[in-house]
C-alpha cells in the first residue's frame, strides 16, 4: 500500500504576537491508501485543527502536508477550493445536507458541479445508495429522514466523487447508539468495499474500534498510536480504552 497522506512536523498557532495559542506543535504521521485511521485525544488537543489544516480550511503555521502528491500547505485560495472539491470528501457531526434538495440531489451535487453527464451521475448515485442502504429514500428530503439516515447520506455524498481522502469529524456525535453502529458499519463498507481512505476524529471508543489504526493526539503532537492488526473489534476496544486511561481520559 502506498502513502496517500504525509503530515510532516506541522505546527499551527492561533492569535497574534500577544495572545498566541499553540494548537499543533509538530505533528507528523502518514496514512496509506485504503487505510481507516482514527484520531483521538482530549478536548483542545488539536484534532479539529489538524483536520482543518489537512483540508486547507485553515493554514498551517509551518510544516508540510502532501496529499496524493500535492503540497497542501502552499496552495492559494483558488487552488485549494478545487483541491477540496476534487480530492476530499467530508462527513460532519451536523450532516451539512442542503434542506431544499432531496437525498438524490444532495448526493449528486458535487458531481453536477464537476459537470459530469446526468446518466453517469444517476448511475453513481444509485450504486452508492444501494451499497449504503439508502436507495429507498433517494426521493425524500432531509427533514423526512432520520439522523442515522442523514449521516449515511452524508457518507454517500462524501465518497460519490471517489476522493483521495474522506475526513470525518465526530460523525457519530449526534447519533444514538444504534444509528452510530449503523454509520460505523457504513464507514467500514466504504473503506473495505469501495477502498476509501478515511481519517476520522472521534471521542467515542466504540466508533474508534471500527478503525484499523488510532493516532492519539495530546498537546498538539502524536502521543502514541495503536494498530488493530489481527485483534477482534472487542480486543481493539479494550486496547483503546487502556491508552485513554493512560492519557487520563478524553
Ligand atoms: N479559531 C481559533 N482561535 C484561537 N484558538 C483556537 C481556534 N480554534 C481552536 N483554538 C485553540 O486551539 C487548540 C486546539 O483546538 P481544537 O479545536 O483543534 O481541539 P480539539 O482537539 O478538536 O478539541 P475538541 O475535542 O474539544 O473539539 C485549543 O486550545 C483551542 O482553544
Amino acid at each position: 500500500m502506498d502513502e496517500i497522506l504525509k503530515v510532516e512536523n506541522v505546527r499551527k498557532q492561533y492569535g497574534g504576537r500577544y495572545n498566541k495559542t499553540p494548537a499543533l506543535n509538530g505533528v507528523s504521521f502518514s496514512v496509506k491508501r485504503s487505510e481507516f485511521t482514527g484520531i483521538m485525544g482530549p478536548s483542545g488537543s488539536g484534532k479539529t485543527t489538524l483536520l482543518n489544516v489537512i483540508s486547507t480550511i485553515d493554514s498551517a503555521t509551518s510544516g508540510n502536508i502532501i496529499l496524493d502528491g500535492q503540497e497542501v500547505v502552499k496552495m492559494n485560495a483558488n487552488k485549494s477550493a478545487k483541491f477540496r472539491r476534487e480530492k476530499l470528501g467530508f462527513i460532519f457531526q451536523d450532516y451539512n445536507l442542503l434542506d431544499t434538495l432531496n437525498v438524490h440531489e444532495n448526493i449528486a451535487l458535487a458531481l453536477s458541479i464537476q459537470g459530469e453527464r446526468p446518466e453517469l451521475i444517476d448511475k453513481n448515485v444509485e450504486n452508492i445508495a444501494r451499497t449504503l442502504n439508502i436507495y429507498d429514500i433517494l426521493n425524500k428530503f432531509p427533514y423526512q429522514i432520520s439522523g442515522g439516515e442523514k449521516q449515511r447520506v452524508s457518507a454517500a455524498r462524501a465518497i460519490v466523487t471517489n476522493p483521495s481522502l474522506v475526513l470525518a469529524d465526530e460523525p457519530t456525535g449526534a447519533l444514538d447508539s444504534k444509528s452510530a453502529q449503523m454509520l460505523m458499519e457504513t464507514m467500514q463498507t466504504i473503506n473495505l468495499e469501495i477502498g476509501a481512505t478515511i481519517l476520522m476524529v472521534t471521542h467515542d471508543i466504540f466508533s474508534a474500534s471500527f478503525c484499523k489504526r488510532i493516532l492519539f493526539i495530546k498537546d498538539g503532537v502524536v502521543f502514541t498510536e495503536l494498530v488493530c492488526g489481527s485483534d477482534t473489534r472487542n480486543q481493539f476496544f479494550d486496547k483503546i480504552l487502556n491508552v485513554i486511561s493512560l492519557l487520563g481520559g478524553l
